[in-house]
């Protein structure tokens, strides 16, 4: 069959066409009623099935004389291990720790927050939750402790589960005093810590509710898989919205588990013992899905990389990766290959290695540029793949889906809609846009299996944020047009969230953080446009009156807050001082004109200003600061 055909009737008929993907995985209750919807009129997806993705994941495969297939690869230069682990091992541990767990009164229906490195004991943590039923969230390593402390007052762990420290490049970052401080910082108590010791040196300062993580595995148990209903919460994922908050998007089970199984098939084109890579850390949506479910559930060898594109040691290392493990197809963030490109522009470490092997290389995460994708061509020439989807989503939702039918790549395009998403393009008013026209990227509902069951306890802001706009669709807060042959143009927020080295942060937090500066009177934070990082903030501040301070000072101030509270990830650079922001006569702050101005593109100053003046005043500052491209 073509896309097209599988496309229209994916949507045409979605509870037959769901219903039979529900066959491709095991259930202990193979659910009778595929789409219905819950109180609030939310598409719910096999609302009477039964499963254990835990079970779908490691011992499934056992039962079908798998065990010894390699599950994990653990690959760290920083650490200078490469340790692989079989299925049978994997669930040993799993059930093992999972036991644990449960003697520490962990149990069905419970949260439990999982803060730390990329390590395999990262993973054995999520699947053992899953195996009981326990509900994870796992907090992303480059946050801060107020960060982290924001998370557990709003899922109010029972245990936090982390590991004595990570390695950032060739820096050692002890997190166990991270969490205590979280844990001061929060108003809940978890009562548990589990604490993986790594043994490299950093410090864990031993407090009452600390249990050791290699002592509880070596003195359980094994527990068997728990039944839980397909629409139990396997996870909570924090994610940065349009205000200070950030959203814990929550996952159900049975959709997710027959999505990704689906993903794997028609998107990746990926067979059962192929070795697949997600080159993302295990606190994004991609480390959820495309490091540890998608390939588990798939029977991949999956690989656990502890390092960066570059700097561990060079630019060589995601070249040696494939060609040692034999990745046959890989995903990453076109940051990653723009950090790569920089430090080797010739390709001179890739005609090093055989990279015969690799078959697809899948980007997302961000916009992915073309000079980018045309250097990786040029050196590396098999399909390169961008594609588009979100937390929200947790799997694609515009792709060339290689396993159905491959469509010729467009420049900027992620293709088309991947099968079950209904993609429209609405102006403001709801009206849908033609071909070619810019507008709001919306869906129509009922989304597919394996898209958010929620926000965690806040059903108001989940209908805020995703459907009060336009009734019956979901709002992505991306922009972006469909050409006259269906593909998809995805142009970049519509709202305050950016995008950072593929990491979605919020402007509204950090301006929150700045603005707590003593000095500071008012701010906006923008995103502003970076060669390396695709996105970066910028901080415009208005100063109090009468204050004496350099420049210099207050942005260091500024950074060291930032970074203490959110965490370095956010990778604020520059502060401007301003005189005054532009603003409409009602008080709003002009972040598009002030994005605009510093991106050099061309703008129209708004009707609706309340003074034309402070325009001149912007790009003096930012012409005096050197920030901004282009016309400064
Ligand atoms: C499709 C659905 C989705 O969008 S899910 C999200 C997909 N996004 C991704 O997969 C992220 C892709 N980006 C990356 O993997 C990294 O940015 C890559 C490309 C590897 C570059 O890493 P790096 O050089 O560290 O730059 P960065 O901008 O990520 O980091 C900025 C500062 O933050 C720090 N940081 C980062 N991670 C951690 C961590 N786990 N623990 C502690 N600190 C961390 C970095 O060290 C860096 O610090 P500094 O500013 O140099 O002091």
């Amino acid at each position: 069959m073509t896309y097209k055909e599988i496309y229209e009737e994916s949507i045409e008929q979605p509870e037959k066409f769901w219903a039979e993907q529900a066959d491709a995985i095991e259930w202990y209750n193979k659910p009778e009623t595929i789409l219905s919807k819950d109180e609030n009129g939310y598409p719910l997806w096999y609302k009477d099935g039964e499963l254990n993705i835990c079970y779908l994941a490691l011992d499934k495969h056992i039962q079908d004389g798998c065990g010894d297939q390699v599950a994990f690869i653990y690959d760290s230069p920083v650490t200078q291990t490469v340790k692989k682990y079989t299925f049978s091992e994997v669930k040993t541990e799993v059930a093992k720790l999972a036991g644990g767990m449960q003697s520490l009164g962990l149990k069905k229906g419970d949260t439990a927050i999982i803060y730390m490195p990329m390590i395999p004991q990262t993973a054995f943590a999520m699947l053992a939750c899953a195996r009981i039923g326990v509900i994870h969230s796992v907090v992303f390593g480059g946050f801060a402790p107020h960060e982290l402390a924001i998370r557990i007052d709003d899922c109010k762990p029972r245990a936090i589960i982390t590991a004595s420290s990570g390695i950032e490049v060739d820096r050692l970052i002890a997190y166990k005093p991270l969490v205590d401080q979280a844990i001061e910082l929060a108003s809940h108590r978890p009562k548990k810590v589990i604490v993986f010791n790594r043994k490299l040196g950093a410090r864990i300062p031993f407090k009452k509710y600390d249990v050791d993580y290699d002592a509880l595995v070596y003195g359980s148990e094994e527990t068997p898989c728990v039944p839980v209903n397909s629409n139990h919460p396997l996870y909570i994922l924090y994610t940065s919205g349009t205000t200070g908050k950030p959203k814990g998007i929550v996952r159900d089970t049975g959709g997710y588990a027959v999505a990704l199984k689906f993903s794997m098939k028609y998107i990746y084109n990926v067979k059962e013992g192929e070795t697949f890579w997600a080159a993302s850390d295990m606190g994004w949506a991609v480390g959820h899905s495309y490091i540890l479910y998608a390939p588990l559930l798939n029977r991949n060898t999956t690989i656990i990389f502890e390092g960066k594109p570059i700097k561990t040691p060079d630019a060589s290392t995601f070249w040696r990766i494939i060609s040692e493990h034999k990745v046959g197809t890989m995903f990453t963030a076109p940051t990653a290959i723009r950090a790569i490109k920089k430090e080797d522009p010739d390709g001179t470490f890739i005609k090093q290695y055989d990279l015969s092997c690799l078959k697809n290389q899948f980007l997302a995460g961000e916009r992915c540029d073309n000079a980018t994708l045309e250097w990786y061509q040029q050196h590396i020439p098999i399909p390169v793949i961008d594609h588009w989807w979100q937390t929200e989503s947790g799997w694609p939702m515009i792709a060339n889906s290689l396993g159905i039918e491959k469509m010729p790549v467009k420049f900027g395009s992620a293709t088309k809609a991947v099968c079950g998403y209904d993609i429209r393009i609405f102006n403001e008013n709801g009206d849908e846009l033609s071909a070619n026209e810019e507008g709001l990227v919306v869906i129509k509902l009922p989304l597919p299996p394996g898209n958010m069951l929620g926000i965690w306890e806040n059903e108001a802001r989940f209908k805020a944020s995703y459907f009060s706009k336009f009734d019956g669709y979901y709002l992505s807060g991306d922009g972006g047009y469909k050409d006259e042959d269906g593909y998809i143009f995805i142009t970049g927020r519509t709202d305050d969230v950016i995008n950072v080295a593929g990491h979605r942060l919020s402007t509204a937090e950090m301006e929150e953080v700045v603005a707590s500066h003593r000095f500071v009177a008012e701010c906006a934070v923008i995103g502003i446009q970076d060669d390396l990082k695709g996105q970066i903030p910028l901080a415009l501040v208005v100063t109090k009156l009468d204050i004496a301070i350099e420049h210099y000072q207050l942005e260091q101030e500024i950074i060291k807050l930032i970074r203490q509270q959110i965490g370095a990830v956010t990778s604020l650079r520059n502060v401007v001082i301003v005189t005054r922001l532009p603003k409409t006569r009602s008080g709003k702050t002009l972040r598009k004109l002030l994005r605009n101005i510093a991106d050099g593109a061309e703008f129209q100053i708004p009707s609706t200003i309340d003074d034309e003046s402070i325009v001149e005043e912007i790009i003096t500052a930012l012409k005096k600061y050197k920030i901004g491209i282009n016309n400064i």
